[in-house]
């Protein structure tokens, strides 16, 4: 398929495709936010959509929904966010799908692809403190921590690279959407968790963000903050219109990012970050990390090279980095 950008020719008439157009998504809050977002963003490249009763919502709940008191390295990993949501592409149920980008799966299931990825909103992690956290401490990212406090994350990545810096803190599971794990802090359960801005930003909540951690400080997840839709691979008319809508850079860093995880195949156990970005000069920056859960072993590493590569730039990455970590990291 085409690499369309925003500036993409205008999209064709689709009269002879049966309308509504059925979108499959989570029902959080946040999935619907970007569900609705990217449906924009599709009337406004394709203005012939707009007069008819153009969509209709299916919301699905997944796995990874309904099974809320277990990490997802326990339950079977990051495809359980989008397993009911394929089945339904493929069913026919309905007939593309708005998801997060980083809860795909690298591999896709035969018969659905990417169609396109949004541009992408910021992708670094915040640090959410509760009530009572000290003042910031410049130029320390943690240094509001308070010695000994308990952080909420279901995220090994982010648990890794916390008790990296700051080996005195605990860290305690705590899954759920945004607004949930915002409850938990206030109500005191936890110090602190750490959230993707991305998710922050879109719910109107970045006020509840005491620190955003930079990229080199907090190595976010492949493709965090970026919209993936999925299609079935058959549907090329769609596929060629959701395809127009692409942006370019959210495109390339993540086919950079996705080919640094698919590469690393770690277990969903192993904590795995992966960031990408375009340099002034129009080439490609990518960072990954692998670490033990404990933070005990931590290797973070970049390269850059021409976007066009992006893939083998993931995958060369991925490979050096795998070949320097002790053997348990992928045990
Ligand atoms: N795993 C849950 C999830 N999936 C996507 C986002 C945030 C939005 C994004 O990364 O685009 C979140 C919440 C979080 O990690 O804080």
């Amino acid at each position: 398929m085409s690499s369309g950008s925003a500036t993409a020719q205008p999209v064709r008439a689709h009269a002879h495709r049966t309308l509504p157009l059925r979108v499959g998504t989570r029902g959080s809050p946040l999935a619907l936010w970007q569900t609705r977002t990217f449906l924009e963003r599709v009337l406004h490249f394709c203005p012939v959509l707009r007069n008819a009763r153009a969509f209709e919502e299916h919301v699905i709940a997944t796995s990874g929904d309904r099974i809320q008191d277990k990490r997802l390295a326990d339950i079977g990993g990051k495809g359980l966010f989008a397993k009911e949501i394929h089945e339904a592409l493929l069913d026919g149920r309905i007939d593309f799908a708005v998801h997060s980008l980083k809860d795909l799966e690298t591999e896709m299931p035969p018969g659905i692809v990417l169609a396109c990825a949004m541009k992408r909103e910021d992708a670094r992690d915040a640090l959410v403190l509760g009530p009572g956290a000290g003042e910031l401490v410049e130029g320390d990212p943690y240094g509001t921590v308070p010695a000994g406090a308990l952080i909420g994350t279901a995220s090994l990545r982010r648990q890794a690279q916390l008790l990296h810096a700051r080996p005195d803190l605990r860290v305690e599971m705590i899954r759920g959407n945004v607004g949930s794990r915002l409850g938990k802090l206030e109500s005191g359960a936890f110090h602190g968790t750490l959230l993707a801005l991305a998710g922050l930003r879109r719910l109107g909540l970045e006020h509840h963000a005491s620190v955003v951690l930079d990229a080199d400080t907090m190595v976010p997840a492949a493709g965090q903050g970026i919209v993936g839709i999925t299609v079935r691979e058959a549907d090329g008319e769609l596929r060629e219109l959701l395809g127009g809508i692409e942006d370019r850079e959210a495109r390339a860093v993540s086919r950079a990012e996705r080919a640094l995880l698919a590469a690393l195949d770690g277990s969903c156990r192993t904590p795995i970050g992966g960031h990408a970005r375009l340099l002034p000069d129009g080439r490609l920056h990518l960072t990954g990390l692998v670490a033990r859960p404990d933070g005990s072993f931590l290797l973070k590493r970049s390269l850059h090279g021409d976007t066009a590569d992006a893939e083998r730039l993931g995958m060369e990455l991925g490979d050096s980095l795998r070949a320097d970590s002790p053997a348990d990291i992928f045990g």
